[in-house]
């Protein structure tokens, strides 16, 4: 059996290229300055101290892009071994890695000026010696080799010379315009000179100093002035990042307003000093949505297009590096500087919070932190851990309204009623040495101060006489002392009188069939949920309603001004049946006022 070499298809790969691997033509000018890079760090590790990359747009007087460089060059043998075979590449080492030093290593680069000219024509003199070459690549796949002598070579300097000739389409993109654009935008920090060559025949050398590659060594104002132009607006804060073992370092910028839920920041990342992407989602944990990144780093793997990070330990290990940056930033703003954790977790709290239900790193970090409002004033989570190890919460903003005042000072009711406060305080049982419990309004009414026994009698009687007074109110009376004095009753209800409560507004809303479906659900059995009206014994009202000897006449409506009352206080909503008692009580009131009889109407 005959063994033959594969055919490659050229106009195939260069379109597989194009549609699948690179995000656009542009990337032609990214692959020639990182071949141009590489051949001036081949020449360096033999002990040259130059390097230079001149790029010649196509302009007026040229149709031609050229891209020239120092560096190693080629001889005539490497022109067709590393030329002209597809994914054959010098830059691999022994151990297929890809070296810290080099950015190409997948041997397809070149083809990617296929994208913009048929034919690609490079000129180059080894450094190592021997005479010049011109390689002539076509898109149809031939490419020939012609070595050159006489004054044909010696024009040829040591180094390499890329020649496109862009199809009129393509030539936009490789204009002063863009050239000038597209090599700040991915070589500017490359450690190697780049000039570009105007159409005035003067250079413009595109290289700036990345802040962010040493930002240690860099003045917080010079940090600050990047992330300005990164965000587009003044950055919260910039933190340092360094992640040794995978060569990554960079700067994290704080975001000074609350990101869109959910969205995880992009970063900015470099390899060796070439942008690989404006907008990298796998570079931070996920909780790190509060930070915009930038970062440079060697010892992260690209993947063919070079535009994304191939997801390996060495990402992960990366990943987890840099979360650790943003735990200890964190931390230590809690430990050094609370103001400004404070004004930190006002802008990203409901972020960090929604993340914090289900990411324990983030929850262990943040939880203790964050601040709740409780029946005693606002508090940290570990202020409360500290003096309240048991702790109650109401579940809903409804049932914090009505259960804070029957709250003890000592024992403070946290409002869990907020979006993710309820799964984050279960959460801190876990970070933090809490119990938390959702609070009962029963028990906490248990809790409050019984009336003395002497006044046991009077107070029996008075709850009795209040229960007939609303029984047709389907609420219940009780008696007990709490403070303030001046308040003579709450209205409590637990999260079955809630529901019913809120399905009977709908009801009276919604009429028709709907209407008739809701109130029958509620329709009132015995066992019917009553909310609970507990009056003051400490209130001098109430006291002297008690004392009222006889079934006065006052005694009903009172009580029912007072059931109205304290539901509005509450902010519960009135019900039809509300609204009627109201109405009647007062009229009953009015009468009593200026002595008529109830049914003394008509003059
Ligand atoms: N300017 C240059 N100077 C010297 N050698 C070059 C130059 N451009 C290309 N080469 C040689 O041609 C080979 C193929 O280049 P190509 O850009 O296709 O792939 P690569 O740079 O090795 O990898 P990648 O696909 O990741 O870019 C290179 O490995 C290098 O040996």
């Amino acid at each position: 059996m005959e063994s033959t070499p594969f055919q490659v298809h050229l106009r195939g790969v260069v379109e597989l290229l194009s549609r699948s691997i690179y995000s656009g033509p542009a990337v032609y000018l990214r692959e020639l300055i990182q071949n141009a890079a590489d051949a001036i760090a081949a020449r360096r590790d033999e002990g040259y101290t130059g390097g230079l990359i001149t790029i010649t747009p196509v302009g007026p007087r040229s149709r031609e892009l050229i891209v020239s460089d120092n560096g190693i060059g080629l001889d005539r043998g490497e022109v067709a071994e590393l030329l002209a075979t597809v994914g054959r590449s010098s830059k691999r080492d022994l151990l297929d890695m890809p070296r810290s030093d080099r950015l190409g290593q997948f041997g397809i680069g070149l083809l990617s000026c296929f994208m913009i000219a048929d034919e690609i024509r490079v000129l180059t003199r080894s450094a190592r010696g021997g005479d010049p070459v011109e390689w002539l690549g076509r898109a149809d796949g031939t490419f020939s080799v012609r070595p050159l002598s006489g004054p044909e070579a010696d024009a040829v300097p040591v180094g390499t010379q890329v020649v496109l000739a862009p199809r009129a389409d393509d030539a936009p993109l490789a204009s002063e315009e863009s050239v000038l654009s597209l090599a700040r935008d991915y070589a500017e920090y490359l450690p190697v000179q780049i000039d570009v060559i105007r159409a005035d025949g003067r250079a413009t050398r595109i290289n700036e100093t990345p802040v962010f590659v040493d930002p240690q060594r860099r003045t917080a104002e010079e940090l600050l002035d990047y992330g300005r132009e990164l965000l587009g607006t003044e950055p919260f804060e910039a933190i340092p990042l360094a992640v040794p073992v995978t060569g990554t370092t960079g700067v994290a910028y704080v975001l000074p307003y609350a990101p869109p839920p959910g969205a995880r920041q992009a970063s900015r990342v470099y390899l060796g000093g070439m942008l690989l992407s404006p907008a990298l989602d796998e570079l931070l944990p996920e909780w790190g949505f509060f930070v915009r990144c930038v970062v440079n780093t060697t010892g992260l793997h690209p993947t063919a297009s070079r535009e994304a990070l191939i997801d390996d330990s060495a990402l992960e290990e990366t990943r987890d590096g840099l979360g650790a940056a943003l735990r200890h930033w964190v931390l230590q703003l809690a430990a050094t500087r609370p103001a400004t954790l404070n004004r930190f977790l006002a802008v990203h709290h409901l972020g960090l919070r929604s993340v914090a239900v289900h990411d324990d790193e983030l929850a262990a970090l943040i939880l203790p932190h964050l601040r709740f409002e409780t029946s005693a004033g606002t508090a940290t989570l570990r202020e409360l851990a500290a003096a309240h190890p048991h702790l109650r919460y109401a579940a809903t903003v409804d049932e914090f309204r009505q259960l804070a005042p029957l709250a003890r000072p000592d024992a403070p009711i946290v409002n869990a009623g907020h979006v993710y406060d309820e799964p984050l305080l279960r959460r801190a049982q876990e970070f933090l040495e809490m119990v938390v419990e959702r609070a009962d309004a029963s028990e906490l009414m248990d809790a409050l101060a019984e009336p003395p026994l002497a006044e046991r009698e009077a107070v029996t009687r008075l709850e009795r006489r209040a229960d007939a007074a609303l029984a047709d109110l389907q609420c219940a009376a009780t008696v007990r002392g709490f403070a303030p004095p001046e308040v003579p009753a709450l209205y409590v209800t637990d999260q079955d009188v809630l529901g019913a409560q809120r399905r009977r507004d709908v009801a009276e809303g919604a009429g028709g069939l709907w209407g008739g479906l809701l109130s029958r659900l509620d329709s009132p059995a015995a066992d019917a949920p009553r909310g609970k009206l507990c009056l003051n014994w400490n209130n001098r009202l109430v006291r002297t309603l008690a004392g009222q000897e006889q079934e006065g006449a006052g005694f009903t409506p009172a009580v029912r001004v007072l059931y109205v009352q304290a539901l509005l206080a509450g902010q519960h909503a009135l019900t039809r049946a509300d609204r009627g008692a109201l109405t009647e009580a007062m009229g009953r009131i009015v009468h009593l006022a200026v002595g008529l009889e109830p049914g003394e109407t008509s003059a």
